[in-house]
């Protein structure tokens, strides 16, 4: 299995001796979103974070923007550092310098958008050159609520994935379906 970022992860720190049991240290993860601009990476990060949605106007990212959150995995604490980046291909080069700092990567698309389905591909190409080679993945198909407006089938994700060898959820950063899920999984 891939290594996650959880308390067997490379660079997890061990509780020292004689310290309470019920306040070790949490071992750190550093996690991505990646993803075409508008598939929804800001809404997925704050809906993890503060359990909201926010609807509206579209203000896309600018470079890149984070926010922590503490999450227990197997009854230990896991504080995930998450990194959002901005998909416009003019911030390219800034979020590039990000990636080989990234653990875990989650690739989002938006299934009522095709391209942002199509360009997949080419993201998993840009993170074989620059992420670390055993950075755990996850491909996200999101905005799973508008099932009247999708053009991407469920089981066109789970090929793709299937494909490059990583797992795959449909979520919606609206409702909240699978967003907590997909942060646990990754941690682990
Ligand atoms: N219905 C629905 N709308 C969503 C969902 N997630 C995001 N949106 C909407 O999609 C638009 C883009 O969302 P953002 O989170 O800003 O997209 P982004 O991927 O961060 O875009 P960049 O910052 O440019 O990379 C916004 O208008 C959101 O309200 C979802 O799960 N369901």
């Amino acid at each position: 299995p891939a290594q996650g970022l959880g308390p067997r992860s490379q660079g997890a720190v061990q509780a020292p001796e004689g310290s309470p049991a019920s306040s070790p240290p949490s071992p750190r993860g550093q996690v991505m979103l990646l993803g075409d601009s508008g598939v929804g990476k800001t809404c997925f990060l704050i809906q993890f974070k503060d359990g909201a949605f926010l609807s509206g106007t579209f203000i896309a990212t600018v470079g890149i923007d984070f926010r922590n959150k503490v999450v227990t995995v197997d009854g230990v604490r896991v504080k995930l550092q998450i990194w959002d980046t901005a998909g416009q291909e003019r911030f390219r080069s800034v979020t590039h310098a990000y990636y080989r700092d990234a653990q875990a990567l989650l690739l989002l698309y938006d299934i009522t958008n095709k391209s942002s389905f199509d360009n997949i591909r080419a993201w998993l190409t840009e993170i074989h050159e620059y992420a670390q080679r055993d950075v755990v993945i996850m491909l996200l198909g999101n905005k799973a609520d508008v099932s009247s407006e999708r053009v991407i089938r469920s089981e066109d994700g789970e090929t793709l994935a299937r494909e490059y060898g990583v797992p795959f959820m449909e979520t919606s950063a609206k409702t909240g379906m699978n967003v907590e899920l997909a942060f646990l999984a990754i941690a682990k």
